[in-house]
Protein backbone atom coordinates (compact mmCIF):
# COMPACT_ATOMS: atom_id res chain seq x y z
CA UNK A 1 0.00 0.00 0.00
CA UNK A 2 2.77 2.17 0.93
CA UNK A 3 4.72 1.74 -2.19
CA UNK A 4 1.18 1.91 -4.01
CA UNK A 5 0.97 5.67 -2.40
CA UNK A 6 4.52 6.41 -2.97
CA UNK A 7 4.46 5.72 -6.75
CA UNK A 8 1.00 7.73 -7.09
CA UNK A 9 3.20 10.78 -4.87
CA UNK A 10 6.09 10.08 -7.12
CA UNK A 11 3.92 10.39 -10.49
CA UNK A 12 2.10 13.37 -9.73
CA UNK A 13 4.73 15.02 -8.44
CA UNK A 14 6.61 14.13 -11.82
CA UNK A 15 3.60 15.41 -13.80
CA UNK A 16 3.48 18.57 -11.46
CA UNK A 17 7.17 19.87 -12.49
CA UNK A 18 7.11 17.72 -15.82
CA UNK A 19 3.58 20.92 -16.89
CA UNK A 20 6.13 23.44 -15.24
CA UNK A 21 8.97 23.19 -17.02
CA UNK A 22 7.14 22.56 -20.28
CA UNK A 23 5.67 25.70 -19.28
CA UNK A 24 9.02 27.42 -18.70
CA UNK A 25 10.31 25.66 -22.13
CA UNK A 26 7.75 27.60 -24.14
CA UNK A 27 7.62 31.15 -22.05
CA UNK A 28 11.33 31.04 -22.51
CA UNK A 29 11.34 29.85 -26.13
CA UNK A 30 9.29 32.64 -27.12
CA UNK A 31 10.75 35.84 -24.64
CA UNK A 32 14.08 34.50 -26.55
CA UNK A 33 15.80 37.63 -27.44
CA UNK A 34 12.86 39.28 -28.68
CA UNK A 35 12.76 43.32 -28.48
CA UNK A 36 12.35 44.36 -25.08
CA UNK A 37 8.83 44.64 -23.60
CA UNK A 38 7.56 47.15 -21.16
CA UNK A 39 6.63 46.34 -17.49
CA UNK A 40 3.15 45.60 -16.63
CA UNK A 41 2.24 42.46 -18.80
CA UNK A 42 -0.54 40.54 -16.95
CA UNK A 43 -0.69 36.82 -17.48
CA UNK A 44 -3.28 36.10 -20.35
CA UNK A 45 -4.18 39.51 -21.11
CA UNK A 46 -0.27 40.70 -21.81
CA UNK A 47 -0.17 44.76 -21.88
CA UNK A 48 -4.02 45.16 -22.98
CA UNK A 49 -4.98 47.18 -20.09
CA UNK A 50 -2.55 49.07 -19.72
CA UNK A 51 -2.90 49.93 -23.59
CA UNK A 52 -6.45 51.62 -22.77
CA UNK A 53 -8.44 53.07 -25.31
CA UNK A 54 -6.16 54.91 -26.79
CA UNK A 55 -3.64 52.38 -27.80
CA UNK A 56 -1.05 54.33 -30.19
CA UNK A 57 -0.56 56.89 -27.97
CA UNK A 58 0.52 54.24 -25.14
CA UNK A 59 3.06 52.63 -28.00
CA UNK A 60 4.13 56.25 -28.72
CA UNK A 61 4.96 57.03 -25.46
CA UNK A 62 6.67 53.72 -24.54
CA UNK A 63 9.18 54.95 -27.21
CA UNK A 64 10.97 57.14 -24.81
CA UNK A 65 11.68 54.46 -22.44
CA UNK A 66 11.70 51.11 -24.53
CA UNK A 67 13.03 52.38 -28.15
CA UNK A 68 12.22 52.40 -31.31
CA UNK A 69 12.05 48.44 -31.50
CA UNK A 70 9.72 46.93 -28.95
CA UNK A 71 7.33 44.13 -28.21
CA UNK A 72 4.48 44.12 -26.17
CA UNK A 73 1.99 41.29 -25.12
CA UNK A 74 -1.56 41.43 -26.76
CA UNK A 75 -3.23 38.81 -24.97
CA UNK A 76 -0.87 35.77 -25.39
CA UNK A 77 0.36 37.24 -28.23
CA UNK A 78 3.69 38.80 -28.28
CA UNK A 79 3.44 41.90 -31.15
CA UNK A 80 6.63 43.78 -32.17
CA UNK A 81 6.22 47.74 -32.41
CA UNK A 82 8.17 50.06 -34.71
CA UNK A 83 8.28 53.45 -33.71
CA UNK A 84 9.45 56.54 -35.84
CA UNK A 85 10.54 57.27 -39.55
CA UNK A 86 13.78 55.42 -39.33
CA UNK A 87 12.63 52.34 -37.82
CA UNK A 88 9.58 51.64 -40.13
CA UNK A 89 11.43 52.80 -43.70
CA UNK A 90 14.43 50.05 -42.05
CA UNK A 91 12.11 47.18 -41.70
CA UNK A 92 9.53 47.50 -44.42
CA UNK A 93 11.74 48.96 -46.70
CA UNK A 94 15.09 47.75 -46.55
CA UNK A 95 13.99 44.32 -45.02
CA UNK A 96 11.06 44.25 -47.59
CA UNK A 97 11.71 40.83 -48.33
CA UNK A 98 11.65 40.22 -44.39
CA UNK A 99 8.35 42.04 -43.00
CA UNK A 100 5.70 41.72 -46.37
CA UNK A 101 3.61 39.24 -44.93
CA UNK A 102 1.01 39.58 -42.94
CA UNK A 103 0.24 37.48 -39.31
CA UNK A 104 -1.83 34.57 -38.61
CA UNK A 105 -4.87 35.97 -37.16
CA UNK A 106 -8.21 34.12 -36.70
CA UNK A 107 -10.62 37.09 -37.04
CA UNK A 108 -8.38 38.86 -39.84
CA UNK A 109 -8.68 34.75 -41.51
CA UNK A 110 -12.27 34.51 -40.89
CA UNK A 111 -13.74 37.89 -42.83
CA UNK A 112 -10.73 37.78 -45.39
CA UNK A 113 -11.78 33.90 -46.72
CA UNK A 114 -8.37 32.69 -45.10
CA UNK A 115 -6.45 34.85 -47.34
CA UNK A 116 -8.08 34.83 -50.80
CA UNK A 117 -8.18 38.49 -50.85
CA UNK A 118 -5.28 40.66 -51.15
CA UNK A 119 -4.81 42.74 -47.83
CA UNK A 120 -4.64 39.98 -45.19
CA UNK A 121 -3.19 37.67 -47.68
CA UNK A 122 0.07 36.08 -46.67
CA UNK A 123 3.43 37.13 -48.77
CA UNK A 124 3.23 34.67 -51.71
CA UNK A 125 3.14 34.12 -55.56
CA UNK A 126 -0.97 34.05 -54.96
CA UNK A 127 -0.46 37.50 -53.34
CA UNK A 128 2.12 39.11 -55.72
CA UNK A 129 -0.07 38.30 -58.73
CA UNK A 130 -3.86 39.59 -56.94
CA UNK A 131 -1.85 42.45 -56.10
CA UNK A 132 -0.17 42.89 -59.59
CA UNK A 133 -3.93 42.65 -61.10
CA UNK A 134 -5.84 44.88 -59.06
CA UNK A 135 -3.14 47.46 -59.41
CA UNK A 136 -3.10 46.85 -63.09
CA UNK A 137 -7.15 47.00 -63.14
CA UNK A 138 -7.35 49.77 -61.11
CA UNK A 139 -4.85 52.03 -63.35
CA UNK A 140 -6.69 50.84 -66.30
CA UNK A 141 -9.57 51.67 -64.84
CA UNK A 142 -9.01 55.64 -63.89
CA UNK A 143 -6.21 55.36 -61.17
CA UNK A 144 -3.77 57.99 -62.91
CA UNK A 145 -3.58 61.38 -64.52
CA UNK A 146 -4.43 62.14 -67.91
CA UNK A 147 -6.53 60.96 -70.14
CA UNK A 148 -9.60 58.32 -69.23
CA UNK A 149 -8.68 59.08 -65.76
CA UNK A 150 -11.22 58.75 -62.58
CA UNK A 151 -10.92 62.94 -62.49
CA UNK A 152 -14.37 63.34 -64.50
CA UNK A 153 -16.10 60.47 -62.18
CA UNK A 154 -14.76 61.95 -58.92
CA UNK A 155 -15.43 65.51 -59.71
CA UNK A 156 -19.19 64.24 -61.02
CA UNK A 157 -19.57 63.36 -57.37
CA UNK A 158 -18.02 66.65 -56.01
CA UNK A 159 -20.78 68.07 -57.91
CA UNK A 160 -23.73 65.80 -56.59
CA UNK A 161 -22.16 66.43 -52.84
CA UNK A 162 -22.14 70.04 -52.98
CA UNK A 163 -25.45 70.19 -54.98
CA UNK A 164 -26.98 67.96 -51.97
CA UNK A 165 -25.36 70.23 -49.40
CA UNK A 166 -26.71 73.44 -51.07
CA UNK A 167 -30.43 71.50 -51.34
CA UNK A 168 -30.45 70.77 -47.75
CA UNK A 169 -29.68 74.52 -47.10
CA UNK A 170 -27.96 76.29 -43.65
CA UNK A 171 -30.94 76.12 -41.64
CA UNK A 172 -29.67 73.81 -39.34
CA UNK A 173 -26.10 72.20 -38.27
CA UNK A 174 -25.32 68.84 -39.47
CA UNK A 175 -23.29 66.03 -39.83
CA UNK A 176 -22.12 65.23 -43.15
CA UNK A 177 -20.59 61.87 -42.82
CA UNK A 178 -23.91 59.92 -44.76
CA UNK A 179 -23.09 62.63 -47.62
CA UNK A 180 -19.65 61.80 -47.90
CA UNK A 181 -20.43 58.12 -47.77
CA UNK A 182 -22.44 58.15 -50.96
CA UNK A 183 -20.03 60.42 -52.50
CA UNK A 184 -16.69 57.80 -51.84
CA UNK A 185 -18.61 54.65 -51.91
CA UNK A 186 -19.96 55.86 -55.55
CA UNK A 187 -16.57 56.55 -56.82
CA UNK A 188 -15.77 52.76 -55.98
CA UNK A 189 -18.92 51.65 -57.20
CA UNK A 190 -18.06 53.11 -60.69
CA UNK A 191 -14.91 51.30 -60.72
CA UNK A 192 -16.14 48.20 -59.63
CA UNK A 193 -19.72 47.87 -60.85
CA UNK A 194 -19.61 50.71 -63.89
CA UNK A 195 -22.49 52.41 -61.86
CA UNK A 196 -23.10 55.14 -59.40
CA UNK A 197 -26.13 55.10 -57.21
CA UNK A 198 -28.43 57.59 -56.30
CA UNK A 199 -29.12 59.60 -53.37
CA UNK A 200 -33.08 58.99 -53.14
CA UNK A 201 -34.32 55.66 -51.44
CA UNK A 202 -36.65 55.15 -48.83
CA UNK A 203 -35.64 51.86 -47.43
CA UNK A 204 -33.26 53.37 -44.95
CA UNK A 205 -35.63 51.74 -41.54
CA UNK A 206 -34.47 48.74 -42.98
CA UNK A 207 -30.61 48.95 -43.38
CA UNK A 208 -30.38 50.28 -40.17
CA UNK A 209 -31.42 46.97 -38.93
CA UNK A 210 -28.72 45.07 -40.58
CA UNK A 211 -26.31 47.73 -39.06
CA UNK A 212 -27.13 47.44 -35.37
CA UNK A 213 -27.59 43.55 -36.14
CA UNK A 214 -23.79 43.82 -36.60
CA UNK A 215 -22.92 46.37 -34.45
CA UNK A 216 -24.26 44.60 -31.49
CA UNK A 217 -22.16 41.18 -32.85
CA UNK A 218 -18.72 43.83 -32.93
CA UNK A 219 -17.87 43.31 -29.26
CA UNK A 220 -17.87 39.90 -28.55
CA UNK A 221 -16.03 39.36 -31.99
CA UNK A 222 -13.50 41.67 -31.39
CA UNK A 223 -12.18 39.98 -28.37
CA UNK A 224 -11.92 36.70 -30.36
CA UNK A 225 -9.06 38.45 -32.24
CA UNK A 226 -7.38 38.19 -28.97
CA UNK A 227 -8.88 35.07 -27.72
CA UNK A 228 -8.96 32.91 -30.50
CA UNK A 229 -10.28 29.80 -28.50
CA UNK A 230 -13.34 31.98 -27.79
CA UNK A 231 -14.82 30.85 -31.17
CA UNK A 232 -15.44 27.34 -29.20
CA UNK A 233 -17.64 28.78 -26.40
CA UNK A 234 -21.51 28.76 -26.82
CA UNK A 235 -23.03 32.40 -27.46
CA UNK A 236 -19.76 34.10 -27.41
CA UNK A 237 -19.55 32.55 -30.99
CA UNK A 238 -22.82 33.04 -32.12
CA UNK A 239 -21.42 36.07 -33.78
CA UNK A 240 -19.27 33.89 -35.96
CA UNK A 241 -22.07 32.77 -37.39
CA UNK A 242 -23.91 36.01 -38.16
CA UNK A 243 -20.32 37.27 -39.32
CA UNK A 244 -20.36 34.68 -42.07
CA UNK A 245 -24.20 34.64 -42.81
CA UNK A 246 -23.73 38.42 -43.76
CA UNK A 247 -20.58 37.68 -45.62
CA UNK A 248 -22.20 35.04 -47.53
CA UNK A 249 -25.08 37.80 -48.24
CA UNK A 250 -23.05 40.22 -49.42
CA UNK A 251 -20.94 37.21 -51.43
CA UNK A 252 -23.96 36.18 -53.38
CA UNK A 253 -24.80 39.67 -53.98
CA UNK A 254 -21.53 39.81 -56.23
CA UNK A 255 -21.90 36.74 -56.98
CA UNK A 256 -24.94 38.06 -58.89
CA UNK A 257 -23.66 41.24 -60.29
CA UNK A 258 -20.89 39.02 -61.34
CA UNK A 259 -23.18 36.80 -63.46
CA UNK A 260 -24.81 39.72 -64.97
CA UNK A 261 -21.81 40.92 -65.97
CA UNK A 262 -20.76 37.73 -67.62
CA UNK A 263 -23.79 37.99 -69.71
CA UNK A 264 -23.00 41.10 -71.28
CA UNK A 265 -19.13 40.87 -71.03
CA UNK A 266 -17.27 41.95 -74.10
CA UNK A 267 -13.75 41.25 -73.90
CA UNK A 268 -12.40 43.52 -75.98
CA UNK A 269 -14.41 46.65 -74.14
CA UNK A 270 -14.23 46.09 -70.46
CA UNK A 271 -16.30 48.45 -68.64
CA UNK A 272 -15.36 48.01 -64.88
CA UNK A 273 -12.96 46.06 -62.44
CA UNK A 274 -15.32 42.63 -62.50
CA UNK A 275 -15.17 42.60 -66.41
CA UNK A 276 -11.51 43.12 -66.42
CA UNK A 277 -11.40 40.27 -63.93
CA UNK A 278 -13.79 38.64 -65.76
CA UNK A 279 -12.04 38.30 -68.99
CA UNK A 280 -8.50 38.03 -66.96
CA UNK A 281 -10.21 34.54 -65.76
CA UNK A 282 -10.99 33.30 -69.32
CA UNK A 283 -7.31 34.24 -70.78
CA UNK A 284 -4.60 32.97 -68.40
CA UNK A 285 -3.78 29.77 -67.30
CA UNK A 286 -6.10 28.53 -64.23
CA UNK A 287 -4.51 29.25 -60.43
CA UNK A 288 -5.09 29.11 -57.14
CA UNK A 289 -5.63 32.98 -57.02
CA UNK A 290 -7.99 33.25 -59.63
CA UNK A 291 -10.97 31.85 -59.30
CA UNK A 292 -14.08 33.16 -58.95
CA UNK A 293 -13.86 32.96 -55.55
CA UNK A 294 -11.29 35.32 -55.38
CA UNK A 295 -13.07 37.46 -57.48
CA UNK A 296 -15.83 38.62 -54.91
CA UNK A 297 -13.25 38.85 -51.75
CA UNK A 298 -10.66 40.98 -53.69
CA UNK A 299 -14.10 43.45 -54.37
CA UNK A 300 -14.84 43.35 -50.89
CA UNK A 301 -11.21 44.30 -50.33
CA UNK A 302 -11.62 47.43 -52.57
CA UNK A 303 -14.77 48.55 -50.56
CA UNK A 304 -13.29 48.06 -46.98
CA UNK A 305 -9.62 49.44 -48.02
CA UNK A 306 -11.15 51.89 -50.13
CA UNK A 307 -14.15 53.50 -48.61
CA UNK A 308 -14.15 53.89 -44.71
CA UNK A 309 -10.07 55.50 -44.55
CA UNK A 310 -11.26 58.52 -47.46
CA UNK A 311 -14.40 59.35 -45.56
CA UNK A 312 -12.60 59.21 -42.18
CA UNK A 313 -9.04 61.50 -43.32
CA UNK A 314 -12.52 63.93 -45.19
CA UNK A 315 -14.38 64.18 -41.25
CA UNK A 316 -10.73 64.92 -39.60
CA UNK A 317 -10.00 67.56 -42.43
CA UNK A 318 -13.21 69.50 -41.64
CA UNK A 319 -13.08 68.66 -37.65
CA UNK A 320 -9.50 70.95 -38.24
CA UNK A 321 -11.22 73.45 -40.37
CA UNK A 322 -14.04 74.55 -38.35
CA UNK A 323 -11.06 74.36 -35.31
CA UNK A 324 -8.69 76.71 -37.16
CA UNK A 325 -10.74 78.90 -39.10
CA UNK A 326 -8.09 80.81 -40.03
CA UNK A 327 -6.59 77.87 -42.03
CA UNK A 328 -10.23 77.70 -43.80
CA UNK A 329 -9.65 80.79 -44.72
CA UNK A 330 -6.55 80.61 -46.31
CA UNK A 331 -7.17 77.78 -48.09
CA UNK A 332 -10.60 79.58 -49.53
CA UNK A 333 -8.50 82.52 -50.34
CA UNK A 334 -6.70 80.52 -52.08
CA UNK A 335 -8.94 78.44 -53.98
CA UNK A 336 -10.73 82.01 -55.14
CA UNK A 337 -7.11 83.30 -56.54
CA UNK A 338 -6.97 80.86 -58.28
CA UNK A 339 -10.66 79.39 -59.37
CA UNK A 340 -11.71 82.86 -59.64
CA UNK A 341 -15.69 83.36 -59.67
CA UNK A 342 -16.06 80.13 -61.55
CA UNK A 343 -18.38 78.04 -59.94
CA UNK A 344 -17.24 74.50 -61.31
CA UNK A 345 -15.08 72.66 -58.87
CA UNK A 346 -11.95 72.28 -59.29
CA UNK A 347 -9.80 70.01 -61.54
CA UNK A 348 -6.54 68.15 -60.99
CA UNK A 349 -4.72 70.62 -62.97
CA UNK A 350 -5.61 73.46 -60.52
CA UNK A 351 -3.42 71.28 -57.90
CA UNK A 352 0.35 72.50 -58.93
CA UNK A 353 -1.48 76.38 -58.47
CA UNK A 354 -2.96 75.55 -55.19
CA UNK A 355 -0.05 74.62 -52.75
CA UNK A 356 -1.69 75.81 -49.90
CA UNK A 357 -4.78 73.58 -50.09
CA UNK A 358 -2.29 70.98 -50.86
CA UNK A 359 -0.25 71.10 -47.94
CA UNK A 360 -3.46 71.35 -45.53
CA UNK A 361 -4.56 67.95 -46.99
CA UNK A 362 -1.14 66.76 -46.01
CA UNK A 363 -1.45 68.49 -42.56
CA UNK A 364 -4.40 66.97 -42.33
CA UNK A 365 -3.20 63.15 -43.52
CA UNK A 366 -0.07 64.09 -40.56
CA UNK A 367 -2.20 65.02 -37.52
CA UNK A 368 -4.58 62.63 -37.47
CA UNK A 369 -2.57 59.02 -39.13
CA UNK A 370 -6.43 57.34 -39.73
CA UNK A 371 -4.53 54.17 -39.67
CA UNK A 372 -2.18 54.72 -36.95
CA UNK A 373 -1.08 51.29 -36.77
CA UNK A 374 -0.88 50.27 -40.05
CA UNK A 375 -2.26 46.97 -40.84
CA UNK A 376 -0.49 44.58 -39.25
CA UNK A 377 2.56 42.68 -40.39
CA UNK A 378 4.74 39.55 -39.96
CA UNK A 379 8.07 38.47 -40.82
CA UNK A 380 8.11 35.24 -43.78
CA UNK A 381 9.91 33.46 -41.69
CA UNK A 382 13.04 33.93 -38.72
CA UNK A 383 14.25 37.33 -38.86
CA UNK A 384 17.01 39.37 -37.07
CA UNK A 385 16.25 42.70 -37.04
CA UNK A 386 18.35 45.23 -35.10
CA UNK A 387 20.18 42.45 -33.34
CA UNK A 388 16.66 40.69 -31.87
CA UNK A 389 15.18 37.48 -33.09
CA UNK A 390 11.59 37.82 -34.53
CA UNK A 391 10.14 34.75 -35.17
CA UNK A 392 8.18 34.23 -38.96
CA UNK A 393 4.68 35.18 -38.18
CA UNK A 394 5.37 37.13 -35.42
CA UNK A 395 2.41 40.72 -35.82
CA UNK A 396 4.64 43.83 -36.09
CA UNK A 397 2.75 46.98 -35.63
CA UNK A 398 4.53 50.10 -37.60
CA UNK A 399 3.26 52.80 -35.33
CA UNK A 400 2.57 55.35 -38.58
CA UNK A 401 1.50 57.67 -35.61
CA UNK A 402 4.55 57.53 -34.06
CA UNK A 403 6.36 58.90 -37.44
CA UNK A 404 3.46 61.85 -37.83
CA UNK A 405 4.30 62.87 -34.50
CA UNK A 406 7.99 62.86 -34.13
CA UNK A 407 9.21 65.88 -32.35
CA UNK A 408 12.24 65.37 -34.60
CA UNK A 409 10.60 65.90 -37.89
CA UNK A 410 7.92 67.73 -36.75
CA UNK A 411 8.40 70.14 -34.13
CA UNK A 412 5.37 70.95 -31.95
CA UNK A 413 3.67 68.34 -33.47
CA UNK A 414 -0.13 68.65 -32.11
CA UNK A 415 -0.09 71.99 -33.81
CA UNK A 416 -1.95 72.20 -37.02
CA UNK A 417 -0.11 73.94 -39.67
CA UNK A 418 -0.26 73.09 -43.22
CA UNK A 419 3.22 75.41 -43.54
CA UNK A 420 5.18 72.43 -42.63
CA UNK A 421 4.65 70.78 -46.12
CA UNK A 422 5.64 74.09 -48.09
CA UNK A 423 9.54 75.03 -49.15
CA UNK A 424 11.11 78.54 -48.74
CA UNK A 425 9.33 79.03 -52.21
CA UNK A 426 6.09 78.32 -51.01
CA UNK A 427 5.99 74.94 -53.00
CA UNK A 428 4.84 71.65 -51.86
CA UNK A 429 7.71 69.67 -50.45
CA UNK A 430 7.64 66.22 -52.23
CA UNK A 431 8.58 63.06 -50.33
CA UNK A 432 8.93 64.74 -47.09
CA UNK A 433 10.63 62.05 -44.47
CA UNK A 434 8.44 60.70 -42.07
CA UNK A 435 5.46 60.96 -43.28
CA UNK A 436 3.87 58.10 -44.48
CA UNK A 437 0.02 57.92 -44.27
CA UNK A 438 -0.52 55.48 -46.88
CA UNK A 439 2.33 53.39 -45.37
CA UNK A 440 5.35 52.60 -47.16
CA UNK A 441 7.33 48.95 -48.73
CA UNK A 442 5.87 46.27 -50.35
CA UNK A 443 2.46 46.25 -48.91
CA UNK A 444 2.04 50.14 -49.31
CA UNK A 445 -1.14 51.11 -49.78
CA UNK A 446 -2.72 50.18 -53.34
CA UNK A 447 -5.34 53.37 -53.66
CA UNK A 448 -2.96 55.90 -52.46
CA UNK A 449 -3.06 57.41 -55.87
CA UNK A 450 -6.93 57.06 -55.94
CA UNK A 451 -7.05 58.08 -52.51
CA UNK A 452 -5.22 61.42 -53.46
CA UNK A 453 -7.29 62.38 -56.16
CA UNK A 454 -10.42 61.62 -54.32
CA UNK A 455 -9.11 64.21 -51.17
CA UNK A 456 -8.10 66.63 -53.19
CA UNK A 457 -11.33 67.14 -55.59
CA UNK A 458 -13.47 66.46 -53.03
CA UNK A 459 -12.17 68.73 -50.15
CA UNK A 460 -11.09 71.45 -52.27
CA UNK A 461 -14.41 71.53 -54.18
CA UNK A 462 -16.07 71.37 -50.86
CA UNK A 463 -14.27 74.49 -49.18
CA UNK A 464 -14.48 76.29 -52.66
CA UNK A 465 -18.20 76.21 -52.22
CA UNK A 466 -18.80 76.27 -48.54
CA UNK A 467 -17.32 77.65 -45.33
CA UNK A 468 -17.51 75.01 -42.38
CA UNK A 469 -18.19 76.32 -38.53
CA UNK A 470 -19.08 75.10 -35.38
CA UNK A 471 -22.71 76.34 -34.25
CA UNK A 472 -22.69 79.65 -31.80
CA UNK A 473 -22.01 78.59 -28.00
CA UNK A 474 -20.81 75.11 -29.34
CA UNK A 475 -18.00 73.25 -26.66
CA UNK A 476 -14.45 72.75 -28.04
CA UNK A 477 -14.81 69.87 -30.01
CA UNK A 478 -12.15 67.07 -28.96
CA UNK A 479 -9.70 65.87 -31.42
CA UNK A 480 -8.39 62.98 -29.77
CA UNK A 481 -10.49 60.47 -31.66
CA UNK A 482 -11.74 56.89 -31.20
CA UNK A 483 -9.92 53.63 -31.99
CA UNK A 484 -9.68 50.29 -30.61
CA UNK A 485 -6.97 48.19 -31.52
CA UNK A 486 -8.09 44.89 -32.00
CA UNK A 487 -10.75 43.08 -33.99
CA UNK A 488 -9.71 46.02 -36.71
CA UNK A 489 -10.57 44.31 -39.42
CA UNK A 490 -13.96 43.18 -38.03
CA UNK A 491 -14.94 46.84 -38.45
CA UNK A 492 -13.78 46.95 -41.78
CA UNK A 493 -15.75 44.17 -42.76
CA UNK A 494 -19.12 45.95 -41.12
CA UNK A 495 -17.96 48.70 -43.29
CA UNK A 496 -18.17 46.15 -46.14
CA UNK A 497 -21.38 44.57 -45.41
CA UNK A 498 -22.70 47.75 -44.63
CA UNK A 499 -22.10 49.50 -47.92
CA UNK A 500 -23.10 46.40 -49.98
CA UNK A 501 -25.87 45.46 -47.86
CA UNK A 502 -26.74 49.25 -48.83
CA UNK A 503 -26.13 49.01 -52.54
CA UNK A 504 -27.78 45.60 -52.92
CA UNK A 505 -31.37 47.18 -51.82
CA UNK A 506 -31.35 50.87 -51.23
CA UNK A 507 -29.87 54.08 -51.99
CA UNK A 508 -30.03 55.97 -49.15
CA UNK A 509 -31.52 59.03 -47.29
CA UNK A 510 -32.33 60.51 -43.91
CA UNK A 511 -35.91 60.90 -43.89
CA UNK A 512 -36.98 64.39 -43.14
CA UNK A 513 -36.06 65.98 -40.34
CA UNK A 514 -34.24 63.31 -38.76
CA UNK A 515 -31.38 63.38 -37.13
CA UNK A 516 -28.05 62.00 -38.24
CA UNK A 517 -27.00 58.96 -36.54
CA UNK A 518 -24.07 59.51 -34.19
CA UNK A 519 -20.68 58.15 -35.05
CA UNK A 520 -19.73 58.90 -31.66
CA UNK A 521 -18.09 55.82 -29.91
CA UNK A 522 -17.80 53.52 -33.15
CA UNK A 523 -14.88 51.31 -33.61
CA UNK A 524 -12.60 50.63 -36.21
CA UNK A 525 -9.38 50.07 -37.90
CA UNK A 526 -9.54 53.97 -38.28
CA UNK A 527 -8.98 56.82 -35.78
CA UNK A 528 -12.10 58.26 -36.44
CA UNK A 529 -12.99 61.65 -35.25
CA UNK A 530 -16.05 62.74 -33.14
CA UNK A 531 -19.65 63.38 -34.96
CA UNK A 532 -19.49 66.66 -35.70
CA UNK A 533 -22.50 68.93 -35.83
CA UNK A 534 -21.48 71.88 -38.07
CA UNK A 535 -23.00 74.97 -40.17
CA UNK A 536 -22.35 74.66 -43.55
CA UNK A 537 -23.28 77.60 -45.51
CA UNK A 538 -22.83 78.44 -49.51
CA UNK A 539 -20.12 81.19 -50.27
C1 LIG B 1 -7.08 58.31 -47.34
C2 LIG B 1 -7.25 57.11 -47.83
C3 LIG B 1 -6.41 55.89 -47.52
C4 LIG B 1 -5.44 55.69 -46.56
C5 LIG B 1 -4.94 56.68 -45.51
C6 LIG B 1 -4.96 54.33 -46.72
C7 LIG B 1 -3.96 53.75 -45.94
C8 LIG B 1 -3.56 52.44 -46.05
C9 LIG B 1 -2.61 51.81 -45.17
C10 LIG B 1 -1.87 52.49 -44.01
C11 LIG B 1 -2.48 50.51 -45.57
C12 LIG B 1 -1.64 49.42 -44.90
C13 LIG B 1 -0.32 49.28 -45.59
C14 LIG B 1 0.60 48.30 -44.88
O1 LIG B 1 0.19 47.17 -44.63
O2 LIG B 1 1.73 48.67 -44.55
C15 LIG B 1 -3.35 50.32 -46.72
C16 LIG B 1 -3.46 49.13 -47.43
C17 LIG B 1 -4.31 48.96 -48.50
N1 LIG B 1 -5.12 49.91 -49.08
FE1 LIG B 1 -5.30 51.84 -48.50
N2 LIG B 1 -5.63 53.74 -47.77
C18 LIG B 1 -6.51 54.66 -48.30
C19 LIG B 1 -7.34 54.48 -49.39
C20 LIG B 1 -7.41 53.34 -50.16
C21 LIG B 1 -8.18 53.18 -51.37
C22 LIG B 1 -9.02 54.28 -52.02
C23 LIG B 1 -8.03 51.88 -51.80
C24 LIG B 1 -8.58 51.16 -53.00
C25 LIG B 1 -9.40 51.54 -53.84
C26 LIG B 1 -7.12 51.23 -50.87
C27 LIG B 1 -6.71 49.91 -50.97
C28 LIG B 1 -5.80 49.31 -50.12
C29 LIG B 1 -5.42 47.91 -50.22
C30 LIG B 1 -5.95 46.89 -51.22
C31 LIG B 1 -4.47 47.69 -49.20
C32 LIG B 1 -3.73 46.39 -48.91
C33 LIG B 1 -2.38 46.41 -49.62
C34 LIG B 1 -1.58 45.12 -49.45
O3 LIG B 1 -1.71 44.47 -48.43
O4 LIG B 1 -0.82 44.81 -50.37
N3 LIG B 1 -6.77 52.14 -49.89
N4 LIG B 1 -3.99 51.52 -47.00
Amino acid sequence: MFSALWSEVTIRTIAVFGVIFLTLLVFFKQRKNLPPSPRGSWPVVGHLLSLGRAPHLKLTEWRKQYGDVYTVRMGMEDVVVLNGYRAIKEALVDYKDAFSSRPNVYVLNLVSGFGKEIAISKFNQAYLEKRKFAYSALRNLGMRMGPGSMEENIRDEARQLCLKLSEQGDAKPRDITDNLTVSVANIICSMVFGKRYDYDDEKFLELSKIVNKLVASVGSSQLMTVFPFLRFIPGVNSTNRILLECIEDVHEFLRQEITKHRETLDNENPRDFIDLILTELQTQEKTDCFTEENIVWMIQDLFVAGIETTITTLRWGLLYMVLCPEEQQKVQAELDSVLGTDHDVPTLAHRSQLPYTEATIMEIQRIRAIVPLSAPHAPNEDTTFRGYDIPAGTQVFPSLWSANMDPEFWPNPEKFDPRRFLDSDGKVVTRPESFMPFSTGRRVCLGEQLAKMELFLLFSSLLKHFTFKLPDGAAARSTDGRRVCIGEQLSKMELFLLFSSLLKHFTFKLPEGAAAPSTDGSLGLTLVPPSVKMCISRR
